[in-house]
């Protein structure tokens, strides 16, 4: 037997004792809180009057249902190991020392006792950082005492799946080239997949920043950009548990489907969900109060499709949406500020049983005690100085009621409050047309105004900053605005993990977002730049590249089909195409009404098949019966410019298959089928072949359309174009 397999038998005999032990447990301390609930239900009358009994009680069983609570996940985390306990091992020589001592790497740590010496690390621990770093020879690793030096004697890496060893193998590579072809070689799963077997040297020094406070990664399409940021927050909360916690931790994703998509990943690597909000859908609650309904990016990108190069007065309006999410927009407001004091104000005495201020003095106080306070939260200052006075002299404390009654006479100093009036005044006095002057139930604002208008509220109320949100990650990050940054920087003055690809932008005029980004946040910023893409073929790769001309990507080397370009008299005859060359596992009847997969989907071959396997590729395949040897994948897209098409294709496509979703901007769920939708809206999102359909050449975004659908497929992609 290997040393591997011996030390696997081990390692599952003591979690399976460890589990054991947890079970007994759990139901003791279930037993004990079921006991201290009857005891009180029993006695609680004649429990001590002050409370002292019951308040003792009530702690004791807070303990013991967290104590329970804690036992519960333990037992869940080792569950989850049986499967694999291990996938890494280091033998790391000490300077000074002449044996080496072993380390064996998993997704979480484990010890035989609690506290005891680990008999599996997390992949996260100090020590772990060698298995990523180094390959055989020299090599240090940054412990809580200082740096720890000495020379790598030998490394392994293992497959372990449902406990059994699926293959071991000694490695001089920091991680084995054939092991990461094969692990991108497999189908697409339906939702991102998490990497700790195979994260790379240059990612792990990402995902092990702790230094910088705001680090911002520019990476080429499909370097592993999201996967990085996913594994960074794992590392962190696990480094950081005294401060941080999930709840800590906001993603601000571009929609509900690309959430979806990202769910399962910190569950699997041990840690709780974390929250996930769109920038939009957050706007449009915080001014729910001022408009009755908002546009968000994407009716504003199929306005921009629909409009093509020819709109009329394009270039106007054009002109008109990039000022208002501009740098000159903030600065503008910055003026307009301070103009709206003396217009924002009728200064008049306010009188309240008898007491006064008058006009003079509120002014006094508006304009030098107050004038740090944003605008509109200033006069609740004044009146609070008013209160103050009255109660001292009153000797009271005013009721609420009372309070509201004195709030609305000083309130009512202000001509108007209402935050769509005020921004009218900003655009007339910049020049621009005001918007509607409709009462607010009928207020719509198109998304060139979305933002202007929060920003005006941040600038004029206070209490904007979230600040139990102590880690920010902000994905796709080309797609938000110097505005946009703005307002997030005034929302969270925390630390953040900001990702993107200028070269995936779905604006009509690109920007860098790096050329503003430290100065909106200063010099807590680091930019890195990750070059080594991950997910396409080689052949994918070189021709989503010839699209965009972007040189200096390096692509990890992996073959596959000749991507496919035709010319189809027609759209039926292009989805007929689509038809003929889907090529999914699953029947039909089948795939429709499944939950996702179970681990067993993701299998990968045996030990022998894995040596030889620099052929590198999708590893399922139909019986010889059902198709020769084909190769069949788990999930297809079908991705259109406009939601129009997507629309039409989607219909086209249902009445022949099963299998076939739609994605629009309020779906929630990523399946297994084939997935129908825009460009824009697959964005982040990845699939084993992907079909992209004709799309308008003369509009502005045809060449992002193009490269965002080339740069979705892992394996397969097929162009069409169709008519004359
Ligand atoms: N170290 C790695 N080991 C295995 N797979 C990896 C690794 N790095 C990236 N990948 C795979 O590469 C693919 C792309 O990763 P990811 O979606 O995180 O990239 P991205 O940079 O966010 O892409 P995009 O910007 O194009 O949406 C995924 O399938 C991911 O699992």
């Amino acid at each position: 037997m290997s040393a591997g397999t011996e030390f696997l038998a081990v390692v599952m005999e003591k979690l399976r004792g460890r589990i054991r032990e947890l079970d007994e447990t759990i139901e003791f301390v279930q037993k004990d809180i079921e006991g201290m609930h009857e005891y009180y239900w029993e006695n609680y009358t004649e429990m001590d009057q002050y409370g002292y009994e019951n308040f003792d009680n009530s702690q004791a069983l807070l303990t013991q249902i967290n104590a329970n609570q804690e036992n519960l996940n333990m037992r869940r985390r080792l569950k989850r190991m049986l499967d694999s306990p291990f996938f890494g091992r280091v033998d790391f020589i000490y300077d000074g020392d002449d044996e080496a001592e072993t380390f064996h790497i998993g997704i979480g740590n484990f010890s035989e006792k609690r506290g005891g010496i680990p008999l599996i690390y997390d992949w996260r621990a100090p020590v772990s950082g060698l298995f990523y770093d180094y390959d055989r020879g020299p090599a240090s690793y940054e412990a809580p005492s200082g740096r720890m030096h000495g020379e790598i004697s030998s490394k392994w890496q293992y497959k372990i799946r449902g406990g059994r060893m699926i293959y071991e193998f000694e490695s001089d590579m920091k991680i084995d080239d054939d092991i990461l072809k094969q692990e991108l070689g497999t189908n697409s799963d339906t939702q991102l997949k998490n990497i700790v077997r195979t994260i790379q040297k240059e990612q792990n020094a990402i995902i092990r920043n702790t230094k910088d406070k705001v680090l911002v990664i520019q990476g080429a399409a499909g370097s592993g950009k999201t996967s990085v940021a996913l594994h960074r927050i794992a590392y962190l909360l696990y480094h950081d548990r005294e401060n941080l916690r999930s709840s800590n931790i906001l993603v601000l994703s571009p929609n509900s489907v690309f959430s979806d998509y990202i769910s399962h990943i910190l569950p699997e690597l041990g840690e709780e969900n974390i929250r996930e909000m769109s920038l939009d859908l957050f706007a449009y609650r915080e001014l729910k109060d001022t408009v009755a309904d908002c546009e968000d990016r994407y009716h504003q990108i199929e306005r921009q499709i629909r409009e093509g190069c020819a709109g009329r007065d394009r270039q106007a309006r054009e002109a008109r949406y990039r000022w208002k999410q501009s740098k000159e927009f903030v600065q503008c407001v910055e003026g307009f500020l301070v103009e709206l004091e003396d217009r924002l104000v009728d200064f008049q005495n306010v009188e309240y049983k008898g007491m006064e201020k008058k006009a003079e003095e509120i002014l006094k106080l508006f304009y030098h005690k107050f004038s740090g306070v944003p605008l509109l939260s200033r006069m609740d200052a004044v009146m609070e100085c008013f209160v103050d006075e009255y109660e001292t002299l009153h000797d009271k404390t005013l009721p609420e009621e009372e309070l509201l009654v004195i709030r609305e006479r000083f309130e009512s100093l202000y001509v108007t409050t209402d935050l769509y009036v005020i921004y009218n005044w900003l655009l007339e006095d910049s020049g621009y047309p005001a918007l509607r002057d409709v009462p607010a139930e009928k207020r719509f604002l198109k998304y060139e105004d979305v933002y202007p208008l929060l920003y005006l509220k941040y600038r004029l109320l206070t209490g904007a900053a979230r600040r139990n949100i102590r880690h920010l990650v902000i994905d796709e990050m080309q797609d938000y605005s110097y505005l946009q940054y703005v307002i997030l920087g005034l929302l969270f003055p925390c630390n953040m993990t900001i990702l993107g690809d200028r070269a995936q932008t779905v604006d009509q005029e690109p920007m860098d977002v790096l050329t503003f980004l430290p100065e909106i946040f200063g010099r807590k910023i680091r930019c890195i730049e990750m070059k080594k893409s991950y997910r396409n073929t080689a052949e994918i790769a070189e021709y989503a590249g010839k699209i965009t001309g972007i040189e200096g990507v390096e692509y990890f080397q992996r073959h596959g089909k000749a991507v496919e370009e035709r010319r189809l008299a027609s759209r039926e005859e292009a989805l007929d195409e689509v038809l003929r060359q889907v090529r999914l596992i699953r029947l039909e009847a089948e795939a429709a009404g499944e939950e996702r997969g179970t681990d067993e989907r993701r299998e990968m071959p045996g030990a022998e098949e894995m040596r030889g396997a620099s052929k590198a590729g999708p590893t399922r395949e139909k019986s010889s019966a059902e198709s020769g040897s084909e190769i069949e994948y788990e999930n297809a897209a079908v991705l259109t410019m406009t939601e129009e098409e997507a629309i039409d294709a989607y219909r086209y496509l249902k009445e022949r298959r099963e299998d076939v979703y739609y994605i629009d901007r309020d779906s929630s769920l990523f399946q297994k089928g084939i997935t129908v939708t825009t460009f824009y809206l697959a964005k982040g999102l990845e699939f084993d072949q992907v079909f992209v359909l004709g799309g308008e050449k003369e509009s502005p975004l045809f060449q992002q359309f193009r490269y965002i659908c080339a740069t979705r497929a892992l394996h397969e992609l097929y162009v069409y174009d169709f008519g004359a």
